[in-house]
């Protein structure tokens, strides 16, 4: 393959990290063992799971900084075992704990990383500006990262990943030990990298965060992956119902019309003009043309939205040993 076909960015439906039968064992033991995925470009992705299910392994995987014991892995079409190099240029990395030298400034920390890049200076000097700007720290670009709290810390990981002009992003826990704001910016900004076409893969424990930001996740088992697909189809699997619409109107045939609603899985009439509706996606929109489709009156029309945080939990207590599920 040429340099140039190697630049190329790959087209949004294929996959941008690709894995086969993943497996990492340190001894006789397995703690990733057997994984498939596929990753496509502009793709938030949550890796979830109990502590020491194998989340971390996978990623130290897909950057080349750990051995792969069988399997095979793709990171942009490249092997990271092989060339970990052409990965690493290519891919930001946000570890658990982020190594910034405390006594150096920001700037001076993504000089340091700009430099190894190659950038010349006046490339570099435009980059670090722009990268600090958007991650809100361009203030204090010139004190000392020995100062900087956590927050602050995680923001400029994600400066670094913005300076790179990273294809993907992949980050570690990156809300933990964050306030509720701090945690807010940051996932702000996440979204704002997805808005670019960044491909985000991220592992938490904060469920509700990784709802809300996340395309599809991943839930890890002992080195397994038990679950995959969007939270609205896991829900469907695991807790039988996705999004619950309740839908109040009056009108001749409304029933019927909200059942050929795409998406819709079950409409029981709780009342003459009272409707639940069961659904893999929110179809409000949908609804309320339905009503007014037969000329019918709307009073009223609400959504319970699926919940990563039951599905979790429902999933361990139902399922002692786990088979993978596959919702997508
Ligand atoms: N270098 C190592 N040698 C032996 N075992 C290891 C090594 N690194 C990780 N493990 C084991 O691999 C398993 C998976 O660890 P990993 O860090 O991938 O889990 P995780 O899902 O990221 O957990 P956490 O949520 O706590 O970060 C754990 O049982 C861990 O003890």
């Amino acid at each position: 393959m040429s340099e140039q076909q190697i630049e190329t960015r790959s087209p949004a439906h294929v996959p941008v990290i690709h894995a086969r039968g993943l497996t990492r064992r340190y001894g006789d033991t397995a703690v990733v063992d057997g994984i498939d995925f596929d990753i496509v470009r502009g793709e938030v992705f949550g890796l979830l799971g109990p502590n020491g299910a194998g989340k971390t392994t996978t990623i130290l995987m897909m950057l080349g900084l750990t051995e792969i014991s069988s399997g095979e892995i793709s990171v942009l079409g490249f092997n990271p075992a092989r060339e970990p190099l052409r990965v690493k240029r290519r891919v930001g990395y946000l570890p658990d704990a982020v190594g910034f030298y405390d006594q150096l400034t920001a700037t001076e920390n993504l000089a340091y990383t700009g430099k190894l890049m190659g950038l010349a200076r006046a490339e570099r000097a435009l980059r670090i500006e722009q990268a600090l700007q958007r991650v809100g720290l361009i203030d204090v670009a010139s004190k000392r990262v020995a100062t900087f709290s956590r927050g602050m810390r995680q923001r400029l990981g994600l400066a670094e990943i913005i300076m790179k002009r990273a294809e993907i992003a992949i980050l570690d826990e990156p809300t933990s030990g964050l306030d509720p704001q701090a945690t807010q910016e940051f996932l702000g900004l996440i979204g704002e990298l997805k808005a670019e076409g960044i491909t985000v893969l991220l592992s938490s424990h904060m469920l509700d965060q990784v709802q809300r930001i996340c395309d599809r996740v991943a839930l890890f088992k002992a080195g397994h992956i038990v679950l995959m697909g969007g939270v609205a189809e896991l829900s469907v699997k695991v807790l039988g119902a996705g999004f619950v619409v309740e839908v109040e109107a009056e009108g001749p045939g409304i029933a019927r019309r909200l059942a050929m609603i795409p998406g819709v899985t079950q409409v029981e009439t709780l009342a003459a003009d009272r409707f639940r509706m069961t659904a893999e996606r929110d179809v409000r929109p949908d609804a309320a043309r339905a009503v007014v489709a037969v000329d019918g009156a709307l009073r009223k029309l609400s959504v319970d939205e699926p919940s990563l945080e039951a599905i979790y939990a429902r999933y361990f207590q139902s399922q002692p040993t786990g088979g993978v599920r596959h919702a997508a």
